[in-house]
This record gives structure tokens, sequence and C-alpha cells, in this order.
């Protein structure tokens, strides 16, 4: 089934757009988004069979998408991806620098390997990849670059480095947006708050249960969903942000202006956006 975006169906169309973390969830979502707007799509993630399968789907509606297995955190690797996808589709029109991820610990357990391995999952591994479509391609041509962050306003109890990793790039950002304004190119942000994706079901138990506890706290009454992360995205790539740069969207139902005042009330509060028919629903919120 074909993604029913709001935007113009030929808004990208002549587009090489990369999504990494394009095999799953928000980059799934987006990927397909992207490729049903005109944009052929370059999806980048460590397990193949993952974006072969994003690949099926996109090209069963008629899409235009190629596959490139590259952990972000590889220097050498992801020079190689940017070459392979520039020597490919002639150029790059846009980044989506989405992949990322953690696990939840308390900070007095967090060995120092596991706080860099998020650091470099998180922030060094977007910046690589930022940097190589700047150098490779962006510098002399232009375009647009989104990196996917978090909602980072405050203390991220148990989060601890992947908080830090995304202050971090939201700062890289901003400057990213001064530094590279002069060869045309915009660099944005978007934060998701709670996004009910497949990103859910990587957590170990107690922290799904906190998931399932935490929509009363957003209020807007629920959690987000692909599709609305997606159409922010498009949003910051689209011409119709043509003069924005180094900013950040949140996308988050409400939660960082509430935290101090806000008082439950368990019941979904607006009508979500769901132009996403493949979306899959967490199997922990199921
Ligand atoms: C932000 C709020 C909301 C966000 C929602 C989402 O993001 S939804 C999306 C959510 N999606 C995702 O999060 C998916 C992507 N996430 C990931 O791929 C991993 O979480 C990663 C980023 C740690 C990389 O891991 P990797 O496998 O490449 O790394 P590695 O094997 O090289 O490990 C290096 C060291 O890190 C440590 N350590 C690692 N894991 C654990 C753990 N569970 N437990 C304890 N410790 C752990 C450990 O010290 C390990 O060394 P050791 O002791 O083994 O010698
Ligand atoms: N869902 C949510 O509530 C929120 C999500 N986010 C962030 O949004 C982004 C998308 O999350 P979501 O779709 O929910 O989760 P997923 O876990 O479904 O997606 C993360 C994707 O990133 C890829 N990835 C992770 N590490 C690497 C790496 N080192 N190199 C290449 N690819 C990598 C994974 O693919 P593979 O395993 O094949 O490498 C996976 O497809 C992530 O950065 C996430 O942290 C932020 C705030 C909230």
């Amino acid at each position: 089934m074909k993604y029913q975006s709001i935007y113009h169906p030929e808004l990208f169309k002549g587009q090489t757009i990369i999504v990494t973390g394009g095999g799953s969830g928000i980059g799934r979502c987006t990927a397909h988004e992207l490729a049903s707007l005109g944009a052929t799509v370059a999806i980048v993630g460590r397990k193949v069979e993952k974006l072969d399968r994003v690949k099926e789907e996109i090209t069963a509606v008629g899409g235009r998408v190629s596959c490139h297995a590259c952990d972000i955190r590889e220097e050498s690797l992801v020079r190689q991806m940017m070459a392979d996808v520039i020597a490919r589709h002639g150029g790059i029109d846009g980044l989506v620098n989405n992949a990322g991820g953690q696990y939840p610990s308390q900070l007095k357990d967090l060995s120092t390997k596991g706080w860099e391995a998020v650091i470099r999952n998180n922030l060094t591994g977007g910046f690589i990849v930022a940097r190589e479509a700047y150098n490779q391609w962006m510098a002399t041509h232009g375009g647009s670059i989104v990196n996917i962050i978090a909602d980072i306003w405050g203390g991220m109890p148990t989060m601890a480095h992947t908080g830090a990793a995304r202050a971090g790039m939201l700062n890289f950002t901003e400057t990213a947006a001064c530094e590279w304004a002069h060869s045309g190119v915009r660099v944005n942000a978007v934060a998701p708050g709670w996004i009910a994706s497949s990103g859910f079901d990587t957590y170990d138990a107690p922290m799904q249960a906190e998931l399932r506890r935490l929509k009363e706290k957003v209020p807007l009454g629920r959690y987000g969903n692909e599709a609305e992360v997606s159409a922010a995205i498009v949003f910051l790539l689209s011409p119709g942000a043509a003069f924005v740069t180094g900013s950040c969207v949140r996308v988050d139902g409400g939660v960082p202006n509430a935290r101090h005042t806000w008082k439950p009330v368990p019941t979904d509060r607006s009508k979500p956006f769901d132009g996403f028919p493949l979306a899959t629903l967490p199997e922990c919120l199921q």
C-alpha cells in the first residue's frame, strides 16, 4: 500500500535522499514517504535483511530505492557508502541522519565503554555521515540535512548517554547551519518525543512497562506515530523550509512545556495523522 503523504506527490521528483536507519521505524516510514513524493531513496543500516525488506515494500508500490549496509560509527565505511550513493545516483540532495539508539542505564552503573558506544552511535556517527555528505557532494552542490535527536529539554534519567549525545547533535546542527550556509546547505533537527515505533521493542521489560505509563504525561494524551515525525522531516527537506536553518522541530505532544505543571488525564486529546498504512505498532503496546 502506498504512503498517503500530505505533501505534493512530485515534491522531490529527481532528487536523491539518504535515510540512515531506513530499515525500521521512523527511518522506514520516512523512506516510504520520500519515495512516494518522487525521491530516489538510499537507505542505510547495519542489517542488510532489514534494508532489503524495506526495499521490497517500496519497489512494490513503484518507488525507487537502494540499500547500503554500513555502520555509521565506522569512518571508512561511511566514506565508502557516501561515494557509492553518489556514484550510483549522480549526487545527493538530502540526508536524514536518523540512525541511532541506546539502552537504559542509571549513571552509576554506566561503564565508560557503554557511554562511549552510545556517544559514538548518536553523536560521532551522525557527525561523520553529515561531514561526508558535505565534503563529498553538498559543499559544491548545496543540499539539506535533517538530524534526528530526542526530547532533551531537561534531564533524561536512565538515558544520560543518549541525552548528552543528542544535545551535542543539536549544537552540531546549529554550528553546521552557520558554517555550511554559504554552500546552500541547510541543516536542521527534528526532536521526537515518545513515538510508538519498532524502537520501543528494543527495550527490556521494565523499560517497556515505563513506556506504557508515559503517555499519561503527554499533554496531547497519546504517543506520536512515525508518520508525524516523517511529516516534520519532509517539511524541513522541502523548499517550504528554504529560509529555515539551524532550527529544531519538536514532535512530542507538548511534553517539554509541561513537565512541572501537567496533571495527567489518561485520555487521548488529539487525532493522530496516520498516512502510513504499513506502520508497525510496537508489540509492547499491543
Ligand atoms: C531517548 C529517549 C527515547 C528514545 C527512544 C528510542 O531511541 S527508540 C530506538 C531504540 N533503538 C535502539 O536503541 C536500537 C539501537 N541500539 C543499539 O544498537 C545499542 O543500544 C548501542 C547503541 C549500545 C550499540 O550497541 P552495540 O551492540 O553496537 O554495542 P557493543 O556491543 O559494542 O556494546 C558496547 C558496550 O555498550 C554497553 N552496552 C550495550 N548494550 C547494553 C545493554 N543493553 N545493557 C548494558 N550495557 C550495554 C556495554 O558496555 C558494551 O560493552 P560490553 O560490556 O558488551 O563489552
Ligand atoms: N521512537 C522514539 O520514541 C524515539 C526515537 N528517537 C530516535 O529516532 C531514531 C529512529 O528511531 P526508531 O525508528 O524509533 O528506532 P529503530 O530502532 O527502529 O531505528 C533505529 C535504526 O537505526 C539503525 N542503526 C542504529 N545504529 C546504527 C549504526 N551504528 N549504523 C547504522 N544504522 C544504525 C538501526 O538499523 P540496524 O539495526 O540495521 O543497524 C535501525 O533501523 C533513532 O535515532 C532513535 O534513537 C528519538 C527519540 C524518541
